[in-house]
């Protein structure tokens, strides 16, 4: 049985510092191994180039799972080659080996399809023909991979718990939404989650936007943003996109502003409407801490994905735990929120507020966001589509 599951989780010095996506995959993986199956998983971690990164191993993560299930998972020392194959082949009922980070093999993300089919092909050669897959890494559906996507259309494959559960949720929040629906987007990954603004303004009351993200939007409102997180060919988008939705778009209106990357950084304010032209704003600031989570507290409806700021370093965590607090009290009040991301889930754990705080914290984040945009996940699709 071939499992793919998204166990990218943060690392700090090699360290995982919030399990969340593998303690979301163990009652799939246990299920399966309890059931006498030869489970193979396939993962990936973080964005290596295409070639072995040995701070991207998945060792680590193999050591989590293995306590968590409470069997030995064997970690092979290659994603499809000859050590994955003598040790898919020396599996007896109920051994779990996970294949190392998929990712190192420049196959998994290629363009063409017929260099992803050549992947697929090998994972399916690892399981046997008679095998089957299944889909349970839902942070990753959105991507058209060798391991999510060509793989399926080989196996009978089957939609696992954990993304069967997921689908549930965000259906919730796509169907007879509950109004005032804010979303609130942040974090790094900005030329992917610029995208979605367009598809989900027109959706929702408020869309909050901090991190990273706001950048490019403040850079498109005519203000210099320093070192900041820009998507320089993003800007005449942003400018198209306030020009249509500058009633739902909330900017931060001011910025702590850091002297450098660093934990120990000088900090100041900056106003957004003035800018700055030295250093890089790594947080939002107290004043749209307070107007965020002014709009947030009276909303009945709430996704959030991305961190405010970097909130790994403590003086910039402020505007992240500002956003999850007032997400907390607003659920606290009968609102339904979901919380989605590696990071953003990473976030509100690191701050001690208990999961139950929102209604659902979800492993996705870029795939919830897709899945909210209404945009076809290549993942979940191949699955319905069948082999
Ligand atoms: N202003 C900023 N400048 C640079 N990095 C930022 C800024 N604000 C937030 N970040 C970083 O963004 C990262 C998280 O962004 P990301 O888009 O990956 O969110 P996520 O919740 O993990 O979603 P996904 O699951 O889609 O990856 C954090 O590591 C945080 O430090
Ligand atoms: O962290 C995520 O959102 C998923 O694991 C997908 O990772 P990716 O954005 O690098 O494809």
């Amino acid at each position: 049985m071939l499992v793919r599951s998204d166990f990218n989780v943060p690392l700090e010095n090699g360290k995982i510092t919030d399990p969340g996506r593998i303690l979301a995959s163990v009652p799939t993986l246990a299920q399966l191994a309890d059931a006498g199956a030869k489970v193979i998983i396939t993962a990936h971690l973080g964005r290596p180039k295409g070639e072995p990164d040995p701070a991207l191993s998945l060792a680590p993560v193999a050591a989590r799972l293995s306590a968590e299930l409470g069997r030995n998972v064997q970690l092979a020392g290659d994603v499809v080659g000859s050590d994955a194959l003598a040790r898919a082949e020396g599996l007896t009922d109920g051994d779990v080996l996970l294949l190392e980070n998929i990712r190192f093999d420049p196959r998994e993300t290629a363009k063409d399809d017929a260099e992803r089919a050549g992947l697929a092909k090998a994972l399916v050669e690892l399981v046997g023909d008679d095998g089957a897959f299944v889909s349970d890494g839902f942070g990753v559906v959105h991507r058209k991979q060798a391991s999510v996507y060509d793989v399926a259309s080989l196996l009978p494959s089957y939609a696992g718990d954990l993304v069967a559960a997921e689908v549930e949720v965000l259906k919730r929040i796509t169907t007879d939404v509950e109004h005032p629906y804010a979303v609130v987007l942040g974090g790094s990954k900005v030329s992917d989650k610029l995208a979605v603004i367009e598809a989900l303004a027109p959706k929702v009351d408020t869309l909050v936007i901090g991190g990273g993200m706001a950048f490019t939007f403040i850079k498109a409102q005519g203000s210099p943003v320093g070192d900041s997180l820009l998507q320089e060919d993003m800007v005449d988008t942003c400018k198209e996109l306030l020009d249509r939705f500058g009633d739902v778009i909330h900017l931060p209106h001011d910025i702590v502003v850091a002297d450098e990357f660093a934990a120990d950084a000088e900090t100041s304010i900056a106003f957004t409407r003035d800018g700055f032209t030295e250093g890089m704003g790594l947080d939002i600031g107290p004043g749209s801490v307070e107007r965020f989570s002014a709009v947030l507290r009276s909303a009945k409806t709430v996704f959030w994905n991305g961190p405010m700021g970097v909130f790994e370093f403590e003086r910039f965590s402020t505007g992240t735990r500002g956003v999850a607090e007032a997400i907390a009290a607003a659920t606290q009040d009968g609102a339904f929120s979901v919380v989605g991301g590696g990071d953003s889930a990473a976030a509100v754990r690191s701050f001690g507020l208990p999961d139950d705080a929102f209604s659902h914290i979800s492993t996705g984040g870029g795939a919830s966001l897709e899945y909210l945009e209404g945009k076809e996940l290549p993942g979940l699709t191949v699955l319905e589509q069948g082999a």
